[in-house]
């Protein structure tokens, strides 16, 4: 009760305001901040728009844009509601990796109206992170930003979590001595996060991954009227088995929970193969209680910060923004989502893995330092970097 009337009160009057890097004392400053002085560096920008990086909070600044339609585990709580958790990703932007992030909660779930915000706002901005957007429409949404708009467009639910999880899931195997190409992996929840974590760890190697939703396996024999599933079923699930979680769950050597509270039970738990690994990541409650899976299990992770192991886009969005943002990247590709991913398990060093210290705390300045520096170098080498040698050079040449 108490800690929740702190949680309460932290709220108050929300976790944000605006500051100024340069006081404003006299007369002579407001001339110069604002008009008439301002109407120079107006006229400087309207002649080369990449001046924009220079003379405003571009450079710096990312949109975390919501339309509360999948806030954490709540669901369509609607743009107000969601609130709260966009100020929050905000604030960790700025503390974890001085990024200056605006909350933006719009009050449409229509994709096309979505886009034309997003791409109407994108001039303020060097970042979009898209947040708790429910799948499919997160789908569409970013695709379409990312082909139209030349700054990061960045789905944190898709791949923020799927470069954690990957990190999370590279040290996990390593403390159980498994190969991620040799082990069988449940994944509970196929939306925004569980398809993107998925193909990330396809792409890392893993072979025999098995998606479940609400109707059990996805399983390419079966007709499905989302398309992001008859998509999904084409590369997942080889041996083609069916059935609900508690069938699939036989023999998993790793179960990864991005689905809802209690989806998964004791008995699946005990049904899994030896040393199992279980990341019941939905938020706020994971699929499982940690304090009863945990004695049955290898390795124990959820995404909350009150236990050990957490694993949470928290780790992933300040420094890889901070990385393209720092870079003029013009897009958050795969070579630099990878490298992202390896940055994270590397700060943890071989002597010092353990079952219960798999990811960094998120208060580890090693995290953001080194994701940012693994991003620069994946950018720069893939061609999407504007800022080469201290040189911003324009999109044109880059695209
Ligand atoms: N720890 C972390 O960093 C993150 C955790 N999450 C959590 O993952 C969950 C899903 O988030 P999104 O993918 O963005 O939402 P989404 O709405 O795109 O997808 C959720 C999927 O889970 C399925 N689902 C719901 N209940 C289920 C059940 N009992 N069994 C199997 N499937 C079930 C839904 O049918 C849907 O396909 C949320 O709880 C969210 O908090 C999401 C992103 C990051
Ligand atoms: C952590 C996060 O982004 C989520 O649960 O939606
Ligand atoms: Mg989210």
């Amino acid at each position: 009760m108490k800690i929740m009337d702190e949680v309460m009160k932290m709220h108050v009057g929300g976790k944000l305001e605006t500051g100024l890097k340069n006081p404003i004392r006299s007369m002579e400053d407001l001339s110069k901040v604002y008009t008439p002085g301002v109407a120079k560096v107006c006229q400087a920008i309207a002649a080369d728009q990449d001046k924009a990086y220079e003379y405003t909070i571009k450079k710096n600044s990312v949109a975390v844009v919501s339309d509360g339609t999948a806030v954490l585990g709540l669901g369509d709580i609607g743009p107000k509601a969601a609130m709260p958790v966009m100020e929050g990703k905000a604030a960790l932007f700025k503390q974890f990796a001085d990024v200056d992030a605006f909350p933006i909660c719009l009050d449409t779930k229509d994709t096309e109206e979505i886009i034309a915000i997003v791409k109407a706002i994108a001039p303020t901005f060097g970042g979009i992170n898209l947040e708790d957007i429910s799948s499919p429409r997160c789908f569409e949404i970013e695709a379409r930003l990312k082909q139209e708009l030349d700054i990061p467009v960045f789905h944190d639910d898709q791949h923020g979590t799927a470069i954690v999880v990957l990190a999370g899931i590279l040290n996990a195997l390593r403390v159980c001595n498994k190969d991620i190409k040799n082990v069988k992996i449940v994944v509970n929840g196929i939306g925004a996060a569980g398809i993107a974590v998925s193909k990330m760890l396809l792409h890392a190697g893993a072979v025999n991954l098995i998606g479940v939703d609400r109707q059990g396996a996805i399983n390419r024999a079966v007709h499905y009227d989302k398309p992001h599933w008859s998509e999904f079923a084409l590369i997942t699930n080889p041996h083609l088995e069916i059935g609900s979680l508690s069938e699939v769950i036989q023999g998993a050597d790793v179960f990864i929970g991005l689905s809802a509270p209690g989806a998964l039970k004791l008995g699946d738990v005990k049904r899994m193969a030896a040393d199992p690994i279980v990341f019941a990541m939905a938020n706020p409650t994971p699929e499982i209680d940690p304090e009863i899976a945990g004695p049955y299990v290898k390795v124990m992770a959820t995404g909350r910060s009150d236990f050990p192991n957490q694993i949470n886009n928290v780790l992933c969005f300040p420094g890889i923004f901070r990385g393209a943002l720092d870079c003029g990247a013009t897009e958050i590709n795969e070579d630099m989502k990878l490298a992202a991913a390896e940055a994270i398990s590397s700060v943890i060093n071989a002597s010092d893995l353990h079952e219960t210290y798999i990811m960094p705390n998120a208060f580890d300045p090693r995290v953001v330092e080194r994701i940012r520096e693994a991003v620069i170098r994946a950018a720069l080498k893939s061609g999407v970097a504007r800022i080469v040698m201290g040189e911003r050079v324009t999109t044109s040449s880059l695209i």
